[in-house]
């Protein structure tokens, strides 16, 4: 067959598969227009059709996305079947139902993945197929085993379908992410696919596709796992809200729509995580400390007063002891149940002990029982048995009981002792009051104390999210909040799990005023996985994405994290309570870790929630960054860890990296000269050492100069001062090029990058290396690295270095 006829062929074959696709769709429109015709009917009726209504919309989604680039691949199995693989799975309306469409994710397309000359799974040839709208404009034949009359073409170690993927690498980049699903390479497949049902970690070098790998396998568990994701919903978590942009087409790409995309900044619902932090601030806040310092903050709102209090209850004295109230307090504590939650407990023995003296009061005309403070008795009942007082039966006590309960007096002073919190309020107040935190952070050092304070308290920062959360656990629910019946549901069976927990662990010898175990089992541990998916099930109009995005308790059927080596030991506990069934994918590399509350390793990370029961993947091909630009990453990983190996790059590249000295005046002539040569359809960035003032949600700076980032940081030193004179040059230069900061290049990808001051990203302590190695790493082509001033020591060693092998190659 020539080239031609296998051309004419395919397109016959596409042009079936794009009518077929237009009849499926017209015909999923017509039965959602129909379901949403239908009003009225039984309860049951009507969630029917909310069911086939969000089937038919996720088709018709499915459908819609499916349009470009449908069909990418053929199979050419040894025994003659012939095996069509694209964006969804088509069926013919014939007798049979004949497959015209192998959807990519279906066990049958595996091999198009999977097959080497070495390995072929059963196929003779792979077939590549480039189309642009209906039309098929080139194959690509690779033989797996000897045609009849061929040699076996050679293998090229781990790539597979080369000439399509060195086309998709080599392609210009345009700033949003794009999926990979024509040229998904084996070790990417293996993890895509993984069977694991625990916490998957993808650890791989920057490029290596792990991004792309994550989002594929989210396509790929909804594919599996329609039924059970679709009810509970898949959270995918990335650094920042510029991040999340890059990425957010790729599942609507692959028809994937209800996927929750959020950054740790907004995972606590209500709160827009946009103030600035310290680096210090950040270390303090990550570290696991805080648990205590947030519990010492509770606890001392729990208060006991220092003399008696005197209460009137229709115009009877009643007096309170610190003794009494410090009991009472102890109690209280003693059920383990969050603050808001142990409050009852707490007012409960205040009134009882109130109840008692009133009675006593009302008995003992001497009054003698005024005077007496009153103390725990073991039953709480007191001794009524003096035949010389008047007795009141247990009818009479209740009516005494409610009125010490209604009393203004009373409940004014439960409220001061054991007020109702609120995490956002507390937190505020704790950092923005300097005997607060000393009073909970007493025994960290001054410095550590001062990270964490700041003048509006509310300024609320992505370090605080996880205290949020943490707080949100520690303090319960308002009890006075109404919440829907499902979340009342769902408060009954945590409740239940609580006192099951409560039976297990009660009867421990505790001092009631010693700080409880931190590392008792949460609730949610005994709450089977089950059982928070029927929580989940509860009928509403609104999508799973949108309920689980406004329910800061969302049990997640499937977590995915990226880059999560920036998670710090807090943001892990936010997370884990978002996954109850522990099953996540965790995508990240440990060598770029630039948060100082970050991770070195994933053990340390994650033995406190799954012990050693995680499986580590690993990615080893670098698709982004070609040889030249890579060899400098290579050196300074080399620094960052002598033992670690860098990804393998599968592009040469066509240029070498660029070593520019110009001094402070030239700076910005140099930066728009380079960025005026790159042609209008690349994508370039000026990566900058942090900055105080940008804008994330642009990645500019601020025009105010007030805004701060998601993910952005103050830099503890002098504050930098930013470079609006080369952002403002750039951008008139040439419209649309991204100038911005380190921390938000995290991720993303440029086909040209120059990156500004890398001495300066060096120096900030202790990450410098690793932010450098991130900024190094984000060009597809072309890497400048502008030095005001020249370079220092290090970067001068591996520029020489670099530049001998080049001579010793060329010679
Ligand atoms: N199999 C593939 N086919 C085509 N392109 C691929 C493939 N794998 C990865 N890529 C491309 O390589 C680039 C890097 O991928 P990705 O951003 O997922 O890497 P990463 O490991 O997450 O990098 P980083 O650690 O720097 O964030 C992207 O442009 C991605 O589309």
């Amino acid at each position: 067959m020539t080239g031609n006829d296998a051309l004419a062929e395919e397109q016959e074959h596409l042009g079936r598969l794009l009518d077929r696709l237009e009849e499926l769709r017209k015909d999923t429109r017509a039965r959602l227009d129909a379901v949403l015709r239908g009003t009225g009917g039984t309860p049951q009726a009507r969630s029917e059709r909310e069911s086939f209504a969000r089937l038919y919309s996720s088709e018709l989604a499915s459908f819609n996305a499916a349009n470009l680039g449908l069909y990418f691949g053929r199979l050419d199995m040894e025994d003659g079947e012939v095996r069509r693989i694209g964006r969804v799975g088509l069926r013919d309306d014939d007798e049979d139902l004949t497959t015209l469409l192998l959807d990519w994710r279906a066990d049958h397309s595996r091999p198009f993945y999977l097959a080497t000359t070495a390995r072929p799974e059963g196929a003779h040839r792979r077939r590549h197929l480039r189309t642009i709208g209906r039309r098929v404009i080139g194959v690509h034949d690779e033989f797996l085993t000897a045609p009849v009359d061929g040699d076996v073409p050679e293998d090229h170690d781990d790539v597979v379908g080369e000439s399509a993927l060195l086309e998709a690498l080599d392609a210009a980049r345009s700033g949003h992410m794009t999926d990979i699903v024509a040229t998904i390479q084996r070790e990417q497949d293996e993890i895509i696919r993984n069977p694991h049902s625990g916490v998957l970690v993808v650890q791989g070098g920057p490029g290596t596709g792990k991004t792309a790998v994550a989002l594929h396998r989210a396509a790929y568990l909804l594919y599996n796992h329609r039924q059970r994701l679709d009810r509970s919903g898949v959270l995918i978590v990335g650094p920042n809200p510029r991040f999340l942009d890059y990425i957010a087409r790729v599942l609507p790409s692959l028809g994937e729509s209800g996927v929750v995309l959020r950054t740790l900044g907004d995972l606590y619902p209500g709160v827009r995580a946009t103030g600035p932090e310290s680096l210090r601030g950040e270390e303090v806040k990550g570290s696991e400390a805080m648990v205590d310092i947030l519990r010492a903050a509770v606890r001392a709102r729990q208060l006991a007063p220092a003399d008696e209090v005197e209460v009137h209850v229709d115009g009877h004295r009643l007096v309170l002891e610190p003794a009494t109230v410090r009991a009472a307090r102890g109690r209280a504590r003693m059920t383990r149940r969050p603050h808001n939650q142990a409050r009852d407990a707490f007012a409960t023995r205040i009134t009882e002990a109130l109840t008692e003296q009133y009675m006593a009061a009302l008995t003992d005309p001497v009054g003698d029982a005024e005077d007496e403070a009153w103390a725990p008795r073991g039953d709480g009942l007191g001794d009524l048995g003096d035949p010389a007082r008047p007795l009141l039966d247990a009818e009479d006590r209740a009516a005494l009981r409610t009125e010490v309960e209604e009393s203004v007096e009373v409940g004014e002073a439960i409220d001061e002792w054991w007020p109702v919190l609120r995490p956002e309020r507390l937190l505020a107040e704790l950092l923005s009051s300097r005997e607060r935190i000393t009073e909970a952070a007493g025994d960290y050092v001054a410095e550590d104390q001062e990270a964490l304070f700041r003048e509006d308290g509310y300024a609320f920062s992505v370090a605080d999210v996880p205290l949020l959360d943490e707080l949100a656990e520690l303090l319960g629910d308002d009890p006075s909040e109404e919440g829907t019946e499902a979340d009342r549901a769902w408060a009954e069976q945590v409740r239940q799990a609580e006192e099951a927990l409560e039976i297990l662990t009660g009867s421990a010898v505790q001092d009631i005023e010693d700080d409880l175990d931190p590392e008792v089992l949460m609730a949610y541990d005994v709450v089977d996985a089950e059982s928070l998916a029927r929580r989940h099930s509860a009928d509403s109009d609104l999508t799973v994405a949108d309920r689980a995005g406004a329910d800061r308790t969302w049990a997640f059927g499937h977590v995915i994290v990226d880059e999560a080596q920036e998670l710090s030991a807090m943001a892990w506990r936010t997370l884990m309570r978002r996954s109850p069934n522990r099953w996540m994918t965790l995508v990240g590399d440990v060598a770029q870790t630039s948060s100082p509350a970050g991770i070195d390793s994933w053990g340390d990370a994650l033995s406190p929630y799954v012990d050693d029961r995680w499986v580590l993947c690993e990615l080893t091909v670098n698709y982004r960054t070609p040889a030249t630009v890579s060899a400098v990453a290579e050196a300074l990983l080399a620094e960052i860890d002598p033992a670690a190996t860098s990804p393998r790059p599968v592009r040469r590249g066509r240029h070498p990296v660029e070593w520019a000295e110009p001094d402070a005046a030239s700076l910005v002539d140099l930066v728009v000269e380079r960025v005026t040569a790159v042609s209008p359809e690349r994508a370039v960035a000026v990566v900058v050492p942090e900055w105080t003032e940008y804008d994330d949600d642009n990645g500019v700076l601020s025009e105010d100069g007030h805004g701060t980032a998601d993910g952005g940081r103050v830099n503890d030193s002098a504050a930098s001062t930013g470079y609006p004179d080369l952002r403002e040059a750039v951008e008139r230069a040439r419209p649309g090029t991204s100038v911005l900061p380190l921390a938000l290049a995290k991720g993303l990808e440029f086909d040209v990058v120059v990156v500004i001051d890398p001495e300066q990203i060096l120096g900030r302590s202790p990450q410098g290396l690793q932010d450098l190695y991130v900024g190094t790493t984000r060009a597809t082509q072309e890497l400048v690295l502008a030095q005001p001033g020249g370079f220092g020591p290090l970067l001068t060693e591996i520029r020489e270095t670099l530049a001998g092998s080049r001579e010793e190659l060329t010679a």
